[in-house]
């Protein structure tokens, strides 16, 4: 696998937990590598099958489908994975479990104190790249918190989506401390939950570019 991190490519943005078709076209616009459709029932932000289908359906060719899923049916997933690109694993999956679409996927791992990085890239060795997100008891993801970023690794053997409490305001210095593959948010360009503000979008996508010109110049 291409070191991504090492090829001094731009900072990739993926906008997650999209509900609505203007958003898709909010984030699309804003330049979005990659946009995530929650199909987790506990979430605020999810979506169902059908809705998945019609969100799918306006995203342009080249942008990233992502469909995230927290221990669910196989069989819910295997339906759904005809409208997605990629398939992210935020529960206690197993990787065996993961690749058992025959689809690209992501693994999310939230930073629990006691988690070992080097460790869960090995037992994941099958997944395109970590995810790695702010851990908080009861959540499986879209905290809108950060965490400490001095615990990821310079090096890791498998490329990073840092997630966890990104905004316009704090994402350069998250791309400064960790140089990760890609930058993944929700919260933090939301009006309210499940609703992007397609300001905070741009504003986004604004602020990794900066943070990419300087980094790259
Ligand atoms: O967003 C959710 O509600 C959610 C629920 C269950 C699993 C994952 C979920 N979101 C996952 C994401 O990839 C979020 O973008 C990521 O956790 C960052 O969220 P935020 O801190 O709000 O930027």
């Amino acid at each position: 696998m291409i070191d991504v991190q090492a090829v001094g490519c731009r900072t990739r943005i993926k906008f997650c937990g999209l509900t609505r078709e203007r958003d898709v076209a909010d984030a699309v616009a804003a330049g979005a590598d990659a946009l995530g459709f929650v199909l987790w029932p506990g979430s605020k932000r999810c979506v169902d099958e059908a809705r998945l289908a019609a969100l799918a359906a306006q995203v342009p060719a080249f942008v990233t489908r992502v469909g995230l899923f927290v221990d669910q049916d196989a069989e819910l997933i295997a339906r759904s994975a005809v409208y997605l690109d990629l398939l992210q694993f935020h529960g206690d999956e197993t990787p065996a479990f993961c690749a058992g679409f025959g689809r690209p996927w992501i693994k999310a791992l939230r930073m629990r104190d006691d988690l070992d990085l080097h460790a869960a890239a090995a037992a994941y060795d099958g997944a395109q790249a970590l995810l790695l997100d702010a851990y908080r008891p009861g959540m499986p993801g879209g905290t809108g918190e950060t965490f400490d970023w001095s615990r990821i690794p310079a090096s890791l053997e498998k490329p990073v989506i840092l997630a966890g409490g990104l905004t316009a305001d704090n994402v350069a210095n998250a791309i400064e401390c960790v140089r990760p593959f890609a930058v993944d948010v929700s919260g933090g360009v939301e009006a309210e939950p499940g609703c992007k503000d397609p300001r905070l979008l741009s504003a986004f996508a604004a602020a990794v570019a900066e943070a990419d010109r300087k980094r790259l110049a």
